[in-house]
């Protein structure tokens, strides 16, 4: 699903290159729920954002699903984006002024193959998945911290992603509903075969992975499951 290949990232900032990512070679197959596990500024966001195409290397190569994706135009990385990859974020990043249906639906108005009846069963079944199908007329505001990466989860899968990628998902969130969160993305992964890879610094999360990925001052320093 993911092949990473000597890749390096630098940051210009001012007339100094600070070098985020120094050589990161790995490989994360169909179906693996994955963490990218480190301290504060190790390079896991900076890695993160690569493989979601939001960023590209300074040199290496990206392969997400038989397709290197470091050479790819702008356009290319729009629709990659859209259709195979699903993202969630630390702050949850809903809109507002939308229920907990219109915010899970608003991925699936953009991909116009998708008829309006499929759009409906579609965010039906997610927003059932994650447990909040009394909750679908609420604004995020009337919900836990909790509810709301639930609600996030759902926008992620409705576009039927083969690879989720969550920067921190549980940072924002007390250890119990955390962990929740962690296990309602692992049996999704079991139920619909998607590819999760998540970060986190938090030893709780990292061990109900199947498979942690360590870094360390942007390298790679091994990790259960290699
Ligand atoms: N836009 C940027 N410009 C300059 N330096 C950056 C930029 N983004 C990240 N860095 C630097 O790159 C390194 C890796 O940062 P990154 O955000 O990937 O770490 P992280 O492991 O995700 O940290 P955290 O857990 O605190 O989010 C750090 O030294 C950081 O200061």
């Amino acid at each position: 699903m993911i092949v990473i290949k000597n890749v390096t990232k630098d940051y210009r900032l001012g007339e100094t290159d600070i070098r985020a990512l120094r050589g990161i070679n790995l490989q994360i197959d169909k179906g693996d729920f994955s963490t990218i596990a480190g301290a504060s500024g190790s390079g896991k966001s900076t890695l993160l954002n690569l493989i979601g195409c939001l960023d590209r290397p300074t040199s290496g190569e990206i392969w997400i699903g038989g397709t290197q994706v470091n050479i790819m135009t702008e356009r290319q990385l729009d629709q990659l984006r859209l259709r195979t990859i699903g993202f969630i974020f630390q702050s949850f990043n809903l809109i507002p002024v939308l229920n907990v249906y219109e915010n899970v639906e608003l991925p699936l108005l953009i991909m116009k193959e998708v008829s309006t009846a499929e759009r409906k069963k579609r965010v039906n079944h997610f927003i059932e998945a994650v447990g909040l199908q009394d909750f679908a007329q609420r604004k995020p505001s009337e919900l836990s911290g909790g509810q709301r990466q639930r609600v996030a989860v759902a926008r992620a899968l409705v576009t039927k992603p083969q690879l989720v990628l969550a920067d921190e998902p549980t940072a924002n969130l007390d250890s119990k509903t955390a962990i929740e969160i962690i296990d309602l993305m692992k049996h999704i992964r079991s139920s619909e075969n998607t590819t999760f890879v998540f970060s986190t610094h938090d030893p709780k999360i990292m061990e109900r992975a199947d498979k942690v990925l360590h870094i360390e001052d942007g390298v790679i320093i091994g990790g259960k499951g290699d």
